[in-house]
C-alpha cells in the first residue's frame, strides 16, 4: 500500500542554518507517528514542511504517492487533503464556533450553509462541544478551544491530520481532554504525524516513536522500546530530564 507520507533527504535552510540534515522517513496509512526531541531540533519545521507552509530547501515529501515538492502542484488542493492543529488553536475570535468550521468548507469545499453547518455540527458531537455552537472562543476554555480547532480540521474531510504540540498551551487539568480526542481519532484509523512533549500518549497511542535532535532523526521505533531501552545516547540524554 502507497504510504501516506514519505519523507526523502530533507533539507532546510533558513539562511546559513541547516535546520533539517536529511530527514528520511514514512507514515503508513493509519499509523500515528510521534516526534519529541529538544527544543530547536527541527521537529515543527518538519511538520510544517510536510504541508508545505514551509517550502523544503531539497528533497522530497511524497502524500500518498504524490510529490508535492513539485512545482506544478496545486497546494490547495494538498493542504484540503491534510488537517492541521497547532498548538496555538488559530481560531478566528470574532466568529462563533460555527462559523470558525464552517467558513473554510464554504470556500474550499463549496458547500452550501446548511451542508457546512451539519458537519460542523457533526464534528463538534465527535469532539463533546455540542453545546457549544455558539459560543466565541474567548468564552471558551484553551482546551475547548483546541477541540474546536480539531473539529474544524476535521471538518474538512482530510485524509491524514499534522498536531504541531496541540497540549502545550494548555494548563495541566486540560491535556487529558484533547489526548482523548486525538486517541478516538487514533482508534477510528485516522493517520496522524504528532509533535509533542506527552510521552504517555506517544507510549500508548504511536505505532512509532521518532526522536530528533539537531536536524536529523536519531533514532526511531516502536514506542515502548524507544522510551524504556534508548539505544542512541543522545535520546538516553534527552529522555532522562523529560521522563
Ligand atoms: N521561520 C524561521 N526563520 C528562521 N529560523 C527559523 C524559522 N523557523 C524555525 N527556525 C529555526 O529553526 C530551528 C528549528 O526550529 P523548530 O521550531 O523546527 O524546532 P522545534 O524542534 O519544533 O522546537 P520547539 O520544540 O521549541 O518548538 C530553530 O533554531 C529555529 O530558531
Amino acid at each position: 500500500m502507497t504510504a501516506a507520507i514519505e519523507v526523502r533527504d530533507l533539507h532546510k535552510y533558513f539562511g546559513e542554518n541547516e535546520v533539517l540534515k536529511g530527514i528520511d522517513f514514512t507514515v503508513e496509512q493509519g499509523q500515528v507517528v510521534c516526534v519529541i526531541g529538544p527544543s530547536g531540533s527541527g521537529k515543527s519545521t518538519l511538520l510544517r514542511c510536510v504541508n508545505r507552509l514551509e517550502e523544503p530547501t531539497s528533497g522530497v515529501v511524497l502524500i500518498e504517492g504524490e510529490d508535492i515538492t513539485d512545482p506544478e502542484v496545486d497546494l490547495n488542493k494538498v493542504r484540503s487533503r491534510i488537517g492541521m492543529v497547532f498548538q496555538s488553536f488559530n481560531l478566528f475570535p470574532h466568529m462563533t464556533v460555527l462559523e470558525n468550521l464552517c467558513i473554510a468548507q464554504k470556500r474550499a469545499k463549496k458547500r452550501s450553509k446548511a451542508e457546512a453547518e451539519q458537519v460542523a455540527r457533526a464534528n463538534l458531537e465527535k469532539v463533546g462541544l455540542s453545546d457549544k455552537v455558539d459560543a466565541y472562543p474567548a468564552h471558551l476554555s484553551g482546551g475547548q478551544q483546541q477541540r474546536v480547532a480539531i473539529a474544524r480540521a476535521l471538518s474538512m474531510d482530510p485524509d491524514m491530520m499534522l498536531f504541531d504540540e496541540p497540549t502545550s498551551a494548555l494548563d495541566p487539568e486540560l491535556v487529558g481532554d484533547v489526548l482523548d480526542v486525538m486517541r478516538r481519532l487514533a482508534g477510528e484509523g485516522m493517520t496522524m504525524m504528532v509533535v509533542t512533549h506527552e510521552m504517555g500518549f506517544a507510549r500508548e497511542v504511536g505505532d512509532k516513536l521518532v526522536f530528533m535532535d539537531g536536524g536529523v532523526i536519531v533514532e526511531e521505533g516502536v514506542p515502548r522500546e524507544v522510551l524504556t531501552n534508548p539505544q542512541h545516547v543522545r535520546t538516553q540524554q534527552f529522555l532522562s530530564k523529560v521522563l
